[in-house]
């Protein structure tokens, strides 16, 4: 498949998407959302891939939503249509494991699209906000949401209203990122990571992964039974009866994702 505003690789057991508008600043315009939406559909139906890696420039991984095309937009028209759509919930709704490696800019959409994958790490050089008040308008793709649960009500309040931007340091110590490296080492330790997460037994990453997200979701009570009843789950596969018998043959695991 031949895509336009996007790049898609298979690196090992590993699908790389690079956001690739480099003019735009990557800025999200309505047929990349669409190509991610198709790359992510091909990555997620490819048993060979594990996890997957989302990346943009070293100048942005996006610089948000495309304001051009937004401008002339009118109430019917986004109501109607439902903008911003389920496709930009896309990478939100993958089961796999997605790891946003951001550099640059990540602002409005761009800042969005980073928090629904499941991790961050940063460049040194990333910054994030949601500065759409500055433009009269608000975030529409779960940034009011999302933020506030990873940095908490204070920095996203501000935030929203001022349109202030967090540099990686900030964002780390928030809570927003789970690490920050070097600009030229991000894409290969992305991979690295995301290599080392696909290499472990898929059903009990997707599960994890699961059970991670219901905390967003759920009462404390409600999200520890989900957990047990998963973590229960386990001890029908395969893959828990072969990691425990590695761990005590003191060998590496050999995992059949079954
Ligand atoms: C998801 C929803 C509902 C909403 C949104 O996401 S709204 C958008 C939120 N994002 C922003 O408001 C950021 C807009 N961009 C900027 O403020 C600046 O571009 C910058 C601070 C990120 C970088 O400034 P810099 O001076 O380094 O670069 P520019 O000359 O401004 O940009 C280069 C090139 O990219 C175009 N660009 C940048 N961002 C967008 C965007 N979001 N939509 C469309 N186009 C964008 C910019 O116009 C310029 O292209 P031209 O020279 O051809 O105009």
């Amino acid at each position: 498949m031949a895509y336009e505003h996007i790049l898609v690789e298979k690196k090992g057991r590993v699908g790389l998407i690079t956001l690739n508008r480099p003019k735009a600043l990557n800025a999200l315009c309505t047929p990349l959302i669409d190509e991610l939406g198709l790359a992510l559909d091909d990555f997620e139906s490819n048993s060979d891939i594990g996890a997957i890696v989302l990346t943009g420039s070293e100048k942005a991984f996006a610089a948000g939503a495309d304001i051009k095309e937004m401008s002339e937009r009118d109430f019917i028209d986004v109501y109607s249509n439902d903008f911003i759509t389920d496709d930009w919930e896309r990478v939100a709704k993958c089961r796999k494991p997605v790891i946003a490696a951001v550099a640059g800019y990540a602002l409005g959409g761009g800042c969005e699209m980073a928090m629904m994958c499941d991790f961050i790490i940063a460049g040194e050089n990333a910054k994030f906000g949601q500065p759409e008040i500055t433009i009269g308008t608000i975030p529409g793709a779960g940034g009011t949401q999302r933020l506030t649960r990873a940095v908490g009500k204070a920095k996203a309040m501000e935030m929203c209203l001022t349109g202030r931007i967090m540099d990686a340091e900030e964002a780390e110590r928030a809570g927003l990122v789970s690490r920050i490296v070097a600009v030229e080492e991000l894409l290969n330790d992305a991979l690295e990571t995301a290599e080392k997460i696909a290499k472990l037994s898929q059903p009990v990453v997707m599960m994890a992964k699961e059970s991670v997200n219901k905390a967003f979701e759920s009462s404390l009570a409600e999200g520890v039974m989900f957990e047990r009843r998963v973590f229960h789950s386990t001890f029908a596969l395969e893959d828990r009866k072969e990691g425990m018998a590695a761990f005590a043959e003191k060998r590496q695991p050999n995992f059949q994702n079954k």
